[in-house]
């Protein structure tokens, strides 16, 4: 069985898979993301009860941005939906919600909502959601850069002082208690990181499940942190 002292503080989760869901069904995509959202609250709901701090979950990426208006008018409906709807047992469970990406992007009605919901969560500890939307590795990193420019620029800081500590305070995840994932989930087969976080990941334990995400649930959520329990991380050091 899991052993909470072996417990991953911080478990990231490519949430992949709901378009093959809903064709294995005949359906279209929404049917797939609909019980994708499913999904994410089992999985939001285990994460709390076992004991994980902090649980990050790509959502929805710069790329998917490219996916048929349809589709993605669809996606940014639900993510506003779930959250109005899941509101109530966010605060009732403790659940701080963080939201991480180009949010200017997003509609001003959802854009107000992530504002009001980070800022009603912004001191629960239970468990600390990032919901990475409109995110990628690669937009985090090059936002953490132009900032840091404009420090030395601005003559704040010279080039000598950056460091990994620096780059990290810039990093979107730098409002999570634990920032670096220990453990990566990635559900539906592949095995990419698709431009998630990609500093972040540098020492990450990775584990790919088979299950499709609507089909990824608590035997899924074991497995994966199972295999981790397992492991022995070595950081690159030579372990006698
Ligand atoms: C937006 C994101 C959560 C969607 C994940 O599932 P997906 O639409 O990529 O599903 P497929 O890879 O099966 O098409
Ligand atoms: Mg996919």
């Amino acid at each position: 069985g899991l052993r909470r002292d072996l417990m991953p503080r911080h478990v990231a989760v490519i949430m992949d898979g709901n378009g093959r869901w809903a064709k294995q069904r005949g359906g279209a995509a929404s049917m797939g993301h609909e019980a994708g959202a499913r999904s994410l609250m089992e999985i939001v709901r285990l994460s709390g009860y076992w004991g994980i701090k902090v649980l990050t979950v790509f959502a929805f990426s710069c790329d998917n941005w490219t996916r048929p208006k349809v589709e993605v008018d669809f996606l940014l409906s639900l993510f506003e939906r779930t959250l109005k709807a899941e509101m109530d047992k966010f605060v009732r469970e403790g659940v701080r919600i963080s939201v991480i990406g180009d949010s200017s992007r997003l509609p001003e009605s959802l854009q107000k909502l992530i504002n009001e919901v980070e800022e009603t969560t912004k001191n629960y500890s239970k468990l600390h959601l990032l919901v990475a939307v409109s995110y990628s590795g690669k937009y985090d990193v090059v936002k953490a850069c132009k900032n840091i420019a404009r420090r030395v620029k601005d003559g704040v800081i010279e080039p000598e002082d950056i460091n990994e500590s620096l780059i990290e305070q810039e990093l979107e995840t730098n409002c999570s208690e634990f920032p670096s994932p220990d453990l990566l989930i990635r559900t539906s087969g592949e095995l990419r990181i698709s431009n998630f976080l990609l500093w972040q990941l540098a020492y990450t334990e990775l584990f790919f499940a088979e299950e499709l995400w609507p089909d990824f649930g608590k035997d899924g959520l074991v497995e994966a942190i199972t295999s981790y329990q397992q492991r022995q991380r070595r950081y690159g050091r030579r372990v006698l």
